[in-house]
Parts: structure tokens; C-alpha cells; sequence
């Protein structure tokens, strides 16, 4: 595909701890977290005006799914907007606990795995075409994604069992997958969930839906994520032969190459060879930068994906990890962990370090350890502040996320009843001329003018300070005010 459509969803872990007593358990907190967002569209499950999703599912693991994005920088910057405005509302719960007499921490975390060790995803969303051929997904993809977390796993400490001491591993979600391929409901817990809701016209598009990653706090991390898994699909829908690691057993392939930091444990393909992460990955890297070669680069970022997808797989075949430890989470995180250790003498299973491990996916600002690692020097990032402040309030600029904006902006304005969400657009007095867009790369659409100009009035845009000054969280600040009273409106059609 020339353009490719991404997002990606995120469930945040969610905790208070109470000053002096108990803290609240996490369903309350999550009520409290949400409060601005029902007050705002009576509802905790919405789309925001820079045209992404703010979702409460029962349980208490809020999640912020990215608007619809074709470029690698917009769905980062978006996917960190998510974490900016959960930290918001984050801020918002605490004084509102205080005020009721319930003072505390708000803690919300984007890792995958809480303390009681349940598990929470980061699922990716590629549209590719629907003539991709199945096979493909399993015998390419499926290695690919089994194999990824040597290069984009968040890391994490696994406690002692009986069987095996403390140590650390690649991956945080691995251990909770369980199934190849299925198109059965995420709770089922798939790698590849083929559930068929293209959000996009059918007969053209599929959107692959990939649960397995781990959430990532770093920038970099996420470029060779998500970039590395566009290049494995690019080849794949370019016909282009990428051998065949079909897994045997993909569920304990992927458990067993977390626990092994060495990138050297085996795993059996299905034609009985014995092969490593660092094979797979290196094999598949090898063809992607002959590709690139030969068919250019398709956007301005490809140099930088294959320069630190190289550097990961050589980071864990040689064990030199200072070759990704600023750029790559589960190395940043790891080097973070094995300092302390070694400065306190304390071994892997200590509870400190635990502490460590989690407050690394902290998103609070200045609490939060991998923000400090930034600060320090000692993480790299991508974006500046004023474009993470800018994906808050606005869509990524390509993609039908503007319009979507738009649409629920306007009716906001006009004070009308109104529902959006991928595709379609309706206002709750006029049903029967509600739009659908199915085309994700399309910004503008006509029908939609046509809709909003029959409630009649005019509107003007506020500038960034006048939202910012606006009462609610910066996210769902009004974009436009209604400068005339309406005409009468014209009568709908039903
Ligand atoms: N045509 C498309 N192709 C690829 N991704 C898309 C497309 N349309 C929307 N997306 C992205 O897919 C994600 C959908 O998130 P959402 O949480 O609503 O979906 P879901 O996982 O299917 O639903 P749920 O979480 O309720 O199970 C968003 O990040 C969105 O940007
Ligand atoms: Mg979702």
C-alpha cells in the first residue's frame, strides 16, 4: 500500500493510594478519572475533538485509542497525547478525591501487566488490503510479531518461582498471549485478532489487529515498532519471497524467547529447523533493507527504522545492549534496574526494584521514572512539547480524523445531539442523513459541510489560548464558539 492507515489503542494501569488510609480501589478511581469526560459527552465512551476514542470499559483500565493516522510521527505524537491527557485527568480525579475528603495519589501507569499480574493491552491497527493473503500472516507476519520484543518489548522483572530465580525479560505481554491467529474476541487474547471491522470499505481493506505488543514509553521505541512492522507488511503485500519461519508453536515460542535475554534459546519451526528471535529478526531486517534499496524509501524515517532495528538485533546477539540502551525500553529500562541493583547490592527479586520497574511506566510527568531518564540525558525522544501539545486538540492532519473533528466540534457549537465514530456521523435530529466515510484518507467531505450548514449560524475557531483557558482538560475544550443566533433551522427530512 502507498499510504497505510495505523492507530493504536492503549489501556492504562490505574491505582490510588490513599494519604494516611486505604486508597480507593481502581473502579472508583476510574469513576473519578472519568467524571470530566461523562460531564462533558454524557458518556464514558467518546470521541474527542482531535478525533481520537476515550473509552471506560467496565473494569477499571481506561484506554485512549489514537485517531486514524498515516504517518509514523502523527501516530506517535497522538498515541503521547493519550498519555498527556490521561495524566490530566489524572491530576483532575486527585483534587476531586481531596475534595471529598479522599486525599491521595492518582497513579496511572502504561505498562501490561498490574500487581496482582493481570494484564492489559497495546493493540496496533494497520489497514492493508484484502487481497493480503492469509498464509502470508502466519508464515511471515506471525514469526515477525513472536520474534518482535527484541527490538520493541517493554522489559520487565519476572519474580522467582519455584522453578527458576528472578530475572528479566524481553517482553511484558508474552507470557499473557494465548493463541496464534484468531479472529475470536481480544479477551482470547490472539497475536493477530482477524475479527473483520475494517472501519473502512470492505471490499477493498482489512484492518489487521495486532494485540501482542507491549505498550512502550519511548518515542524511538515506537518508530521501530510500528515502522518495522509497516516494512514486514509492505514486503508482504509486494508479493516479495521473505522465507518461511512458520512456528511450530507460537504461544511457547514467544514465552520461551522473553525469558531468554541471550537471544539465543530455540525455537522450532515448522519444518523442524531450530531457529533464534535474533535469526528471524535478522533475516527479515536483511530483506527489508534490500527492498528499501530497490523500490526508495517511502518515507523520511525509513533510514532511522532500519538503523535501530539493525542496532537491537546486534545488541542482543553480541549482549551489548549500551548499543540501544537510550533508545529502546526494555534495554533503557534494564540499565536503569541493573544500576540500582548494583549500587544497592540487591539481587532481581527484591521489591525496590519492582518499584523501579513499574514507576518506569509512570506517565506522570515528573514522577515518572522513564520522564526522568529524559530529562537526564539518558532516553532519547522525537517529538517536542509544543507538537505533543498540539496532537491533544488537534487530528493528525492526513487522515478522515479531520473530519470527524470537525464534525463533533460544529455540533458542539450548535448545541445539537450528535454521534460519531470511525465512520459515520449523524446528528440525532436528522438520522436519515447521517454520513459515512469510509475512506480513512480522505479530509474533507461535502456532506458533512451540507449537514452542518443546515443549523444554520456562524462559527468561529478559538486560537490555542483561548482553549486552553476553557475550564475542562485541554482535550475536550470547545474548538468553536457560535458567533450568530441560529436561523430557524430547517426542518429535517423525517
Ligand atoms: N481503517 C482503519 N484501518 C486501520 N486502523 C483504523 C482504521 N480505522 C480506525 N483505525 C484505528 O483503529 C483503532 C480502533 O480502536 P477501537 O478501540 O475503537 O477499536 P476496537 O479495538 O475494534 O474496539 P474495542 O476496543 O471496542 O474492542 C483506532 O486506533 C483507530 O485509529
Ligand atoms: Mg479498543
Amino acid at each position: 500500500m502507498e499510504r497505510r492507515v495505523f492507530g493504536v489503542e492503549t489501556e492504562f494501569g490505574l491505582a490510588h493510594h490513599g494519604q494516611g488510609r486505604r486508597g480507593l480501589a481502581p473502579d472508583e478511581a476510574a469513576r473519578y478519572l472519568f467524571r470530566p469526560v461523562i460531564d462533558w459527552g454524557r458518556s464514558s465512551n467518546v470521541f474527542i475533538p482531535n478525533g481520537s476514542r476515550l473509552y471506560l470499559d467496565v473494569g477499571s483500565h481506561p484506554e485512549y485509542a489514537t485517531a486514524e493516522c498515516d504517518d509514523l510521527l502523527d501516530l506517535i505524537a497522538s498515541d503521547r497525547a493519550g498519555e498527556l491527557i490521561m495524566h490530566d485527568l489524572g491530576q483532575r480525579a486527585e483534587a476531586a478525591m481531596g475534595a471529598d475528603g479522599l486525599p491521595g495519589s492518582v497513579y496511572l501507569l502504561k505498562n501490561n501487566i498490574d500487581s496482582q499480574g493481570n494484564s492489559y493491552g497495546s493493540h496496533e491497527n494497520y489497514l492493508i488490503p484484502r487481497t493480503t493473503h492469509f498464509r502470508r500472516l502466519s508464515t511471515v507476519l506471525l514469526p515477525f510479531l513472536v520474534t518482535r520484543q527484541i527490538i520493541a518489548g517493554a522489559g520487565r522483572i519476572v519474580p522467582a518461582t519455584e522453578d527458576a530465580p528472578a530475572h528479566y525479560a524481553f517482553s511484558q505481554r508474552a507470557d499473557h498471549m494465548w493463541e496464534g491467529i484468531s479472529s475470536a474476541t481480544t479477551r482470547s487474547r490472539p497475536i493477530i485478532n482477524t475479527r473483520d471491522e475494517p472501519h473502512a470499505d470492505a471490499s477493498v481493506h482489512r484492518r489487521l489487529h495486532v494485540i501482542v505488543g507491549d505498550s512502550n514509553m519511548s518515542e524511538t521505541t515506537q518508530l521501530v515498532r510500528f515502522g518495522a512492522t509497516d516494512l514486514v507488511l509492505r514486503m508482504i503485500e509486494a508479493g516479495q519471497p521473505l522465507g518461511d519461519h512458520e512456528l511450530e508453536n507460537p504461544i511457547s515460542a514467544i514465552r520461551h524467547i522473553s525469558h531468554d535475554l541471550s537471544g539465543r534459546a530455540t525455537v522450532r519451526t515448522r519444518d523442524g529447523k531450530r531457529v533464534t528471535a535474533v535469526d528471524v529478526q535478522a533475516a527479515l531486517l536483511e530483506k527489508a533493507r534490500r527492498f528499501v534499496a530497490r523500490h526508495g524509501a517511502h518515507h523520511d524515517r525509513v533510514e532511522q527504522v532500519l538503523d535501530l532495528w539493525g542496532r537491537a538485533v546486534e545488541a542482543v546477539a553480541t549482549g551489548d545492549h549500551s548499543l540501544i540502551d537510550r533508545e529502546i525500553d526494555w534495554a533503557i529500562k534494564k540499565r536503569l534496574i541493573d544500576e540500582v541493583a548494583a549500587r544497592s547490592g540487591l539481587d532481581l527479586g527484591a521489591p525496590r526494584l519492582d518499584q523501579i520497574d513499574f514507576a518506569y511506566h509512570d506517565i506522570h510527568p515528573e514522577r515518572g521514572l522513564f520522564h526522568l531518564l529524559v530529562r537526564r540525558g539518558r532516553a532519547e525522544r522525537l517529538l517536542d512539547d509544543a507538537r505533543l501539545r498540539r496532537a491533544i486538540t488537534d487530528p493528525p492532519a492526513t487522515t478522515r480524523a479531520v473530519v470527524r473533528g470537525r464534525f463533533l466540534s460544529a455540533a458542539r457549537a450548535h448545541g445539537v445531539g450528535h454521534t460519531v465514530d470511525w465512520v459515520h456521523h449523524k446528528l440525532v435530529d436528522r438520522p436519515l442523513e447521517a454520513v459515512m466515510v469510509k475512506d480513512p484518507f480522505v479530509t474533507e467531505d461535502p456532506r458533512i459541510e451540507t449537514l452542518l450548514a443546515r443549523l444554520g449560524g456562524e462559527l468561529l475557531e478559538l486560537n490555542p489560548a483561548e482553549r486552553e483557558a476553557q475550564s475542562v482538560p485541554l482535550a475536550l475544550s470547545e474548538r468553536y464558539v457560535r458567533t450568530q443566533p441560529a436561523a430557524p433551522p430547517e426542518p429535517p427530512l423525517v
